[in-house]
């Protein structure tokens, strides 16, 4: 594959990327209409950390991470790198050496639609990652690819200077020029979270606050309530 390499993509703006970081990715899912999900395969190596950063796309041959090479080269401050390959493959591409490169360039974190190594390694730099797969195989530098190039994974587009959300349930895609309503419908909907909360506390039930009700009714559901059922 010859492959071709794009500097300077644009990217969405940092305060926009700062505004989704304070959301989880339930939240940015749901604010995009429940559209971005990579899908449940991609997993994080560590538990307890959210992160968000501009995407860094990278297409590499399987068994092969020489793109991945070259895409450190493309990476800065705030960048998070997303990698697949052009046929499913589960070799360990990325390990704590290309992680320690990266960190030194201010990369936030890795998404891997492939295999991850030295994840104890990674844990203790504290160096976030999500992956396809946990695999010590080792990768040969061999075979051209593309780096800042629309990419797929889990059905969703990436493009480069996306912004990327990871947290402990998976990892959303949110596209460039919806950056900022997406962190204002984030918004929104924490605002709308935080009264059901208060509301469940307080020991209201959803039946009654979202008029669920009436649904069950339309539907056809017989049932009798907590309390009829105890008289
Ligand atoms: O070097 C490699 O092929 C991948 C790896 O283990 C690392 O980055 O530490
Ligand atoms: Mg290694």
């Amino acid at each position: 594959m010859p492959g071709m390499i794009v500097t300077n993509p644009p990217k969405a703006a940092p305060k926009d990327v700062e505004a989704l970081a304070g959301y989880g990715t339930a939240t940015v899912g749901e604010a995009m209409g429940r559209t971005g999900f990579l899908g449940t395969h991609l997993r994080p190596i560590q538990q307890g950390v959210r992160v968000a950063g501009t995407a860094v796309t990278v297409l590499c041959w399987p068994g092969d991470n020489l793109m991945i090479h070259a895409a450190v080269e493309q990476c800065g401050e705030g960048d998070i790198l997303v990698v697949t390959t052009t046929s499913p493959c589960t070799d360990g591409l990325f390990g704590e050496l290309f992680a320690t490169a990266l960190a030194h360039r201010g990369v936030r974190g890795v998404v891997l639609n492939t295999g991850i190594r030295d994840t104890a390694e990674l844990r203790a730099m504290g160096f976030p990652a999500w992956s396809a797969a946990v695999s010590p195989q080792g990768t040969v530098k061999a075979t051209g690819g593309r780096v800042n190039v629309p990419i797929v994974i889990g059905g969703q587009v990436i493009h480069p200077g996306d912004v990327i959300v990871a947290d402990d349930d998976g990892v959303v895609v949110v596209p460039r020029e919806r950056a900022r309503d997406t962190a204002e419908a984030s918004e929104a909907r924490e605002r709308k979270e935080a009264a059901a909360r208060a509301a469940f506390l307080e020991g209201e039930l959803g039946l009654d606050r979202y008029g669920l009700r009436d649904k069950l009714k339309q539907l056809g559901v017989e049932y009798r309530t907590y309390e009829e059922v105890e008289s």
